[in-house]
């Protein structure tokens, strides 16, 4: 049975739960359950905190976990990332109030809030800056305010957080972060169970990011039609009945979807279908 770590709050939790609901695995009915067992796909899952599951899965007890990139850098823990998930993306930085600091030099002698402290005083003496840290567990923008620190380091997405507290980021960003799947380093990279674990999920993010694009085309244009749409490997050409038209099926990412429409109606392919894909393995 392979083990799994899930974040059990915050959020990795939701966007984590349905995409191993998408992945056809089953999920807990309630937020307090701390563990369940899926007989059919031979999985256990566990619900822990986002911030504990890297010390989980680097200790060997656990095979495989969804944790964020700057929670386990941040955790020191001996664990490596073997499948981005492209969700809870992030950027790590320094903020302070406008004007009171330009880059990471500015921070020398100076105390820094964070939650992140493994991240901050590693980038601190990676560029060799000598100030404190101090950890909080959250709300770290109040920091300033309430004279408990003149910076913070912390996640910004939009930056409405930043822009409340009436905070600035300055200096280069920290580092970026997104959802993914780790295990122990060095662990077997050959475990069938896992690797049938990251397909299923490998078929959801690609489900997520294309869609199935049919349409028919003049022969003479499918050379044109398919520079449009390669597909993944190549694309299925079938003829049609009536002689001279071909009709054409690919994958194509849905951000472009709709502009290769119009390139494909611009030069005479009609019929031009495009249909979500729920599952997938390449
Ligand atoms: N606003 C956000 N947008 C995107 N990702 C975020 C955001 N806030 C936190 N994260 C990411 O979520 C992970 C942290 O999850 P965690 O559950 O510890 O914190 P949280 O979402 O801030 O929840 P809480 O503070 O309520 O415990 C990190 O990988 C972080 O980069
Ligand atoms: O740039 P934004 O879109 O505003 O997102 C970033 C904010 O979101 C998270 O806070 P959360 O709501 O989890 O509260 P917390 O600070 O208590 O963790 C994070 O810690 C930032 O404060
Ligand atoms: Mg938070």
């Amino acid at each position: 049975m392979l083990r799994i770590a899930v974040p059990n709050k915050g959020s990795l939790s939701g966007p984590a739960a349905e995409m191993l609901h998408e992945a056809g695995y089953q999920q807990r009915r309630e937020s307090k359950e701390l563990r369940i067992v899926d007989p059919e796909n031979e999985v256990e899952f566990f619900y822990l905190r986002p911030r504990d599951i890297a010390i989980y899965v680097s200790s060997g007890r656990l095979d495989i976990g969804i944790t964020g990139l700057d929670l386990l850098i941040d955790s020191g823990a001996d664990a490596e990332v073997i499948l981005p998930l492209g969700f809870a993306r992030s950027t790590f930085r320094f903020a302070a109030k406008p004007g009171t600091a330009n880059g990471i030099e500015d921070l020398k002698g100076k105390t820094v809030a964070t939650s992140y402290e493994g991240i901050v005083e590693g980038h601190l003496a990676d560029n060799g800056i000598d100030a404190s840290v101090v950890h909080l567990d959250g709300a770290v923008e109040t920091a300033i305010e309430l004279g408990v620190a003149e910076v913070i380091a912390d996640v910004v997405e939009t930056g409405t957080s930043l822009r409340n507290a009436g905070l600035e980021v300055f200096g280069e960003p920290i580092m970026k972060s997104e959802a993914a799947v780790i295990r122990r380093t060095g662990a077997d990279a050959e475990d069938p169970k896992v690797q049938q674990f990251l397909r299923r999920l490998q078929g959801v993010l690609v489900a997520r990011t294309y869609v199935m694009m049919d349409y028919d085309c003049r022969v003479e244009q499918l050379e044109k039609a398919v520079a449009l749409t390669p597909g993944l490997e190549s694309p299925t050409v079938s003829p049609l009945h009536n002689e001279g038209w071909v009709a054409v099926r690919a994958m194509v990412p849905s951000k472009e979807a709709q502009r290769i429409m119009d390139d494909l109606y611009d030069i005479g392919a009609r019929a031009i279908l495009t249909t979500a894909i729920h599952a997938c393995r390449l």
